[in-house]
């Protein structure tokens, strides 16, 4: 067997032969290359170097290009089989090569078949996630950059109808699940019958439940007669899965089996028992330790991984942070995974998006703050250290309650873990920091409600009850720890949960049920009157205040127009009232100071603004007093010293007491406890008015919801419904911080009513068309005619909507 040698580019030689002859050359080439692959004996020769494997020239060169010199084990086990035309099933470790072991067969198989673009579609291969589906095709280009073939990307968010024109012309795509079975559906031009070869990277998770019925379709699509592979670090061999994708007769080729352990032998990999409430206490104080460090951080979901990212940011912990979820939009995404690829100290928060098979290059720890739901999806989290000779460290965190049924899952996997503990003089404590931040911010303290509620929900969905004991879990120091005042009401908890949860909050639930009684004596007053008022509309509208300060702020001050000086709503004067304070009059502008008497110019008002007396300009002395500024500055409180925070916010000094005045207050143990009490009743009750003016939100979306149901035309604008995600919107399940799950799908059903109504107005024809579409058998003649013509419509779905405002097929 004659080896081909890397890096001679033949092909480049023959630009200047007679074209006959360089077909018969080439004719001679492709026998050779042939004959070689059939006498391939994949049980007596092991091949080492690419140089020696029976490969085209292309291919030969764009591997000696990429610097890929020697084969890794599973490229020596599944290359020389799959060249044969063998149906793979591959598994080996973590960033152990498993790209180049599919990717240079299907280059392979495809030249050796003479594959031009106008023969179609000839490789399909499926990855489960955006950013692997483009580092799959990276890989790609790089190694086939001396082939002629036309390869593609397809992945959601990017232009539907551009990816439509260029799908046809395509010979290898690489996809993710959703958006290739779209292709298959309503791309006209798109053929799949000429495809050679189907490829499963990740396959287990492409096989798994979230996928189950897109591939299933997919397959459906496919012609039988085809040279299937699937790889995974964690790899399945389920009968069933393995008939759904009509393998024939597939060689299970496995390079870790026999490996005392399943994960590379170049990887640390520790666990450490912390409480839930310490979590985030352990992960700060382990980033302040490892500030030069390159970390991936992995959290069980997007809201998690949200508050923490904004959480810690603030805080400033000295390494750079990114954050990475799937709910980002795609163009973020791939410019944060860059980020982290380049940078050499950085710390990405992410959720399980990013867990298999991305290539981050150098990454010095892999930090799990949230117990992986099974042993496999551990083993693709760790496997992003460690990666093809490199070392790596990993660090599980675990709560008491998940600690031992974790570890006996890792057993079962051949996954050892050593405990070590945390040096208790680094432990930091961040909880106070995080109480603070969360009060100051509503934003925030939203966000810490989201990451509760999901971390909740993400640990009563899980299926390994030996692992995941909710009832089990401090729930209410969670809370604390993450600096809310309360936990968060959670419906669907049951039992003793339940019940503590609920008592914790209750006062809250009191003050607001006693103020929802009022909003609704006030709405029953305005509706009455038959007229809204500016204040009104404002009053309804006050929950605003979540989300913005300034609002509240507004708010204030249009209450304050409101009250005179005994106190009472001066609601027949208005705004107008002869009697009122000094900084009353000092806010009003321009030309309505005529109206109300002494005019002040703009630098006497400045130090009007600044007084805090309250003056009743009752004669003509005192509106003599308004204009003088010496007179007024009498009357100004004395100045302060503020230091200014880093958000540019003064704040005031204190002074520090002496040491026997501070004694004389008590021993300092109970002032530290009666400060934490009195910080924490303050906290509550903060919390109080934020969820009275949740509630309110809520009371006044349900109400325009069922303004719109009966079709009231209200003037104001039309309830624009989020369209239902992947998944669902965490909220949906849960009492707090927005409608429940029935309340939201009936207004989506709502809105789709309404949807189809107006899409039932505007063309009627249409609708019966696509009706007719879906019904069409495989014979009728003129469907691919009427399916041509439904891809020229505009985009209807969120995701084409999305789609068709990104890019284009890479
Ligand atoms: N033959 C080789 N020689 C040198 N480096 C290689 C070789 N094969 C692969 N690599 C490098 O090893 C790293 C890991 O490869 P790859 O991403 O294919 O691993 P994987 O097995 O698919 O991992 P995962 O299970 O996490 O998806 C990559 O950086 C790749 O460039």
């Amino acid at each position: 067997m004659a080896p081909v040698t890397a890096g001679k580019k033949k092909h480049t030689k023959s630009i200047h032969e007679p074209r006959p002859l360089k077909r018969k050359r080439e004719d001679e080439d492709l026998d050779s290359l042939n004959q070689r692959v059939q006498d391939i004996n994949v049980k007596e020769i092991e091949y080492e170097t690419f140089a020696s494997l029976p490969l085209s020239q292309p291919t030969a060169d764009g591997l000696h290009a990429s610097h890929f010199k020697t084969l890794t084990d599973i490229q020596k086990k599944a290359i020389p089989l799959t060249l044969k035309g063998t149906d793979i099933l591959g598994a080996a470790k973590t960033g152990s090569g498993k790209t180049l072991a599919f990717l240079i067969p299907v280059l392979e198989n495809l030249y050796r078949r003479r594959w031009t673009e106008l023969d179609g579609l000839g490789a399909l291969i499926l990855s489960p996630t955006r950013e692997l589906a483009i580092q799959i095709f990276e890989v790609l280009r790089k190694i086939g950059r001396y082939h002629t073939f036309s390869a593609g990307l397809v992945i959601g968010g990017k232009s539907l109808q551009e990816e439509r024109e260029r799908l046809g012309r395509m010979n290898i795509l690489v996809c993710t699940p959703g958006r290739m079975l779209q292709h298959m559906d309503q791309t006209a031009a798109f053929e799949t019958d000429t495809l050679q070869m189907l490829v499963l990277d990740e396959a287990d998770r492409i096989m798994d439940m979230g996928f189950q019925s897109t591939v299933d379709a997919i397959v459906e699509h496919l012609p039988k007669e085809r040279q299937t592979l699937l790889f995974s670090a964690t790899q399945t061999k389920k009968v069933s899965d393995l008939a759904r994708l009509s393998l024939r007769d597939p060689e299970y080729v496995s390079v870790h089996e026999a490996a005392s352990s399943a994960t590379p032998s170049t990887l640390q990999q520790n666990y450490i028992v912390t409480p839930l409430p310490d979590k985030l206490d352990t992960l700060w104080s382990f980033l302040r330790s490892n500030l030069k460090s390159k970390i991936l951080v992995f959290m069980s979901s997007g809201k998690q991984v949200r508050f923490v990212y904004e959480a810690f940011r603030h805080m400033q912990p000295g390494i750079p942070l990114l954050h990475l979820h799937g709910r980002q939009k795609q163009t973020a995404r791939l410019d944060i995974t860059t980020k982290f690829s380049v940078t050499k100290n950085s710390c990405l928060f992410a959720t399980d998006v990013v867990a298999r098979g991305l290539d981050f290059p150098a990454v010095d720890w892999v930090i799990q703050l949230d117990c992986p739901e099974d042993a496999e999806t551990y083993i693709h989290r760790v496997g992003r250290t460690a990666r093809y000779e490199r070392n790596g460290r990993a660090v599980l965190f675990l709560d008491p309650s998940e600690e031992e049924g974790m570890l006996k899952r890792l057993q079962e996997k051949k996954v050892t873990v050593e405990k070590i503990n945390v040096r208790q003089k680094k432990q930091q404590s961040i909880k106070n920091q995080l109480q603070n931040m969360c009060f100051k911010d509503p934003e925030l303290k939203y966000l810490g409600q989201k990451a509760f509620v999901s971390y909740v929900r993400s640990v009563h969905v899980q299926k390994d009850k030996d692992v995941f004991k909710l009832n089990e879990l401090p729930l209410e120091e969670f809370s604390a720890s993450l600096g809310l005042p309360g936990a968060p009401k959670i419906k669907f908890l049951k039992g003793d949960n339940a019940k503590s949860l609920k008592n914790a909050p209750r006062q809250a639930l009191q003050a607001l049920s006693s103020s929802e009684g009022e909003d609704s004596n006030r709405e029953a007053k305005a509706k009455k009157n038959n007229t809204k008022t500016k204040y009104d509309r404002m009053f309804e509208r006050r929950n605003q205040d979540v989300f913005a300060d300034h609002y509240a702020k507004l708010v204030e001050d249009e209450k304050d127009d409101r009250i005179d000086d005994t106190g009472d709503l001066d609601e027949e004067n208005g705004f107008l009232s002869v009697k009122r304070r000094l900084s009353d009059v000092s806010i009003i502008s321009g030309e309505d100071n005529n109206d109300l008497g002494p005019k002040i110019s703009d630098d006497k008002r400045d130090g009007q603004n600044l007084t805090k007396a309250t003056l009743a300009i009752d004669s003509k002395r005192k509106a003599k007093l308004v204009n003088s500024k010496k007179a007024l500055l009498k009357l100004k409180p004395k100045g302060k010293k503020l230091v200014f925070d880093e958000s540019g916010n003064p704040q005031e000094i204190y002074e520090l007491e002496s040491e026997s005045q501070f004694q004389a207050h008590g021993p300092a143990d109970s002032q530290k406890a009666k400060f934490l009490a009195a910080e924490q009743e303050r906290l509550q009750n903060a919390d109080v008015a934020d969820k009275q003016a949740a509630k309110a939100k809520r009371k006044e979306k349900r109400e325009k919801r069922n303004a719109a149901v009966r079709g009231e035309p209200d003037g104001e604008a039309r309830v624009v419904l989020i369209p239902t995600h992947e998944g669902g919107d965490e909220e949906d399940a849960f009492g707090e911080g927005g409608a429940s799950a029935d309340e939201l799908e009936s207004a989506r059903e709502i809105e789709r009513e309404h949807e189809r109504e107006r899409e039932r107005e505007r063309e009627p024809a249409k609708m019966k068309r696509r009706k007719k579409w879906f019904e069409d058998g495989p014979g009728d003649e003129t469907a691919s005619k009427r399916r041509a013509q439904d891809m020229m419509q505009e985009p209807e779905t969120a995701e084409e909507l999305e789609a068709m405002a990104a890019g284009l097929l890479g």
